[in-house]
């Protein structure tokens, strides 16, 4: 059986250090429940002293929230203690957290007090919350940073003083993993008390290293890490409990260690925080971040799509996201776009297949993303498609309110490009009179329509015309982003369908 890790959140603490952050009491309540359906261990609800209010969810997280532990931050000072008391102690499994700062840069600039006084206090402190609680926490502040034969007397002495975990935080994400690993091992090696404690890890991510440090101290004997949901915290965030939970899950044999978190959880936590604190997770962020596990390469969608080893490290629905995307871009290959149509449920004949993927190409390269809507329009247009007699290559404009528009509109035929230039009452008119002036008939417009068949600003234009020419009235379509062009090209199908009818 592998070593178990104890997972220690504080996202309603330090995460909710957060500026704009801020979390009223039922938004805490609502988050500290799906925590307990996550699975910590601990849940860190707040720094009670702090406010009223933070008093009153500390309060009400102890009294309703059932599983974890719930423990409250105090500076080490009995008021702080007193008022963290009261948070807690109903809850079922109660803590007092005390913290005070060890490194000369703490002890000399903030607290204006020597090693000997700090280590005073620390254990005073330590006494007086476990006069309390049994469950008694005690952080060396900016310990990273802080001399070491200090931070083991620290350590050592609020262990006699009978604190149940010893956390040794990275406060200004100052440490990298080699060196951080070695203090925990170091530790271990000069404080034997720490054998009868949990030693935990509470890291910072200035420097992007929150996660490897955490991980650098599990290697090394740490068995509790310390971390938030989304990674958010103070400055540059906490280690990211989504990243530290699914690392030991992927990789359980490299560490042989394990959380009692239920993965699958994690999404819709990492949503609740995101959406409560209104703090958006990155794109990228690891795990949760919305392309985790979206593929928009052509070879890495056809790679996915034979066997997801190939790209996937982790499934989806082990971290609580139904399914990988398969998102079409202008970078996807023909394997993407088949599956997605099979998807769609259209089968569609090879050689048709090269000229829907050809102007799916054409769009793509247009357009960011392409979706449902715009492959069924895609695929209407080819599969009632007629032989281009002529076909349609590019179009300029000059319009403006002031102005007679002014269309340049070149077509081919038969691998000649062919330019003409009209004006009409209107762009579109402009561009319809540049096609008759090419092909040499004309026509009269009897309906048009122009929808968007896709959303946003991006969104895929259709054009649909009827259009009679020498008595006869011809459908057309066309699919462009850009409108105008749209309209052309199903001007263009309708004078196509004309040509392959009368010849
Ligand atoms: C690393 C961390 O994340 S620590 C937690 C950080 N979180 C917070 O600070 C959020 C909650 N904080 C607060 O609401 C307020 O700062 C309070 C209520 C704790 C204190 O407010 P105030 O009494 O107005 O003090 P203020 O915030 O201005 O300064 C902090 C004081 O606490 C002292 N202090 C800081 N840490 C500790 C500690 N661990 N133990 C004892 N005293 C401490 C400082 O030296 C300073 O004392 P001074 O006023 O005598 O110089
Ligand atoms: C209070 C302590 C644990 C803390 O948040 C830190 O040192 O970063
Ligand atoms: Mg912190």
């Amino acid at each position: 059986m592998s070593r178990k890790i104890f997972i220690f959140d504080t996202t309603l603490r330090d995460g909710e250090q957060v500026p704009g952050a801020k979390l009223n009491k039922r938004q805490k309540i609502e988050i500290a429940q799906q925590l307990a359906v996550l699975g910590v261990d601990v849940i860190e609800a707040g720094f009670p002293c702090s406010s009223p209010d933070d008093l009153a969810a500390v309060k009400a997280i102890s009294e309703n929230v059932k599983g974890p532990v719930i423990t409250g931050l105090a500076r080490a000072v009995v008021e702080d203690i007193d008022i963290a008391w009261e948070a807690v102690r109903n809850a079922e499994r109660p803590r007092i957290h005390v913290f005070l700062g060890s490194s000369d840069i703490h002890l000399q600039k903030k607290l204006r007090q020597d090693r000997a006084t700090a280590l005073r206090q620390a254990v005073d402190a330590v006494k007086y919350a476990k006069r309390f609680c049994e469950d008694v926490e005690y952080s060396t502040e900016d310990a990273s940073r802080t001399d070491f034969e200090y931070l083991c007397r620290v350590l050592d002495a609020v262990i006699k003083e009978g604190a149940t975990v010893v956390n040794v935080p990275d406060t200004v994400g100052y440490a990298v993993p080699d060196e951080f690993g070695e203090i925990i091992r170091k530790l271990r090696e000069k404080v034997p008390g720490l054998d009868k404690v949990t030693l935990s890890v509470h890291c910072h991510n200035d420097l992007g290293l929150a996660v490897a440090n955490s991980l650098a101290a599990v290697s090394n004997g740490a068995n509790q890490i310390e971390c938030t949901i989304n990674g958010v915290g103070e400055r540059a965030g906490n280690a990211s409990l989504e990243e530290l939970v699914m690392v030991l899950k992927t990789r359980h044999a490299t560490f042989d260690a394990h959380t009692d978190v239920k993965s699958q959880e994690i999404y819709r936590t990492s949503r609740m925080v995101s959406r409560l604190m209104n703090v958006p997770v990155q794109p990228n962020k690891a795990i949760v971040g919305a392309n985790a596990f979206a593929h928009s390469s052509g070879i890495h969608q056809d790679g996915i799509l034979k066997d997801r080893s190939t790209y996937e490290i982790m499934k989806p629905e082990d971290v609580g996201i139904r399914q990988h995307k398969i998102v079409l871009t202008a970078r996807s290959g023909r394997a993407a776009l088949r599956h997605r149509l099979t998807e769609l449920g259209y089968t569609i004949l090879p050689e048709v297949f090269d000229r829907v993927y050809n102007r799916f190409i054409n769009v793509a390269d247009r357009k960011k993303e392409i979706g449902s809507e715009d492959l069924h329009s895609i695929v209407e247009i080819e599969l009632t498609r007629v032989p281009e007699t002529y076909t349609f290559h590019s179009l300029q404009l000059m319009s403006g309110s002031s102005m007679v528009p002014l269309a340049s509109v070149t077509l081919t035929r038969e691998g000649v490009k062919i330019t003409d230039a009209a004006t009409g009452n209107g762009p579109v008119d402009a561009v319809f009179h540049g096609i008759e002036r090419i092909v040499g008939v004309s026509g009269k417009l009897r309906d048009y329509d122009l929808k968007a068949v896709t959303m946003g600003r991006d969104a895929l234009g259709e054009a649909m015309v009827r259009v009679e020419i020498e008595g006869t009235v011809y459908s057309g379509t066309g699919a462009s982003p850009d409108v105008i062009e749209a309209s052309a090209r199903a001007y263009l199908n309708a004078f196509n369908r004309y040509f392959a009818n009368s010849h």
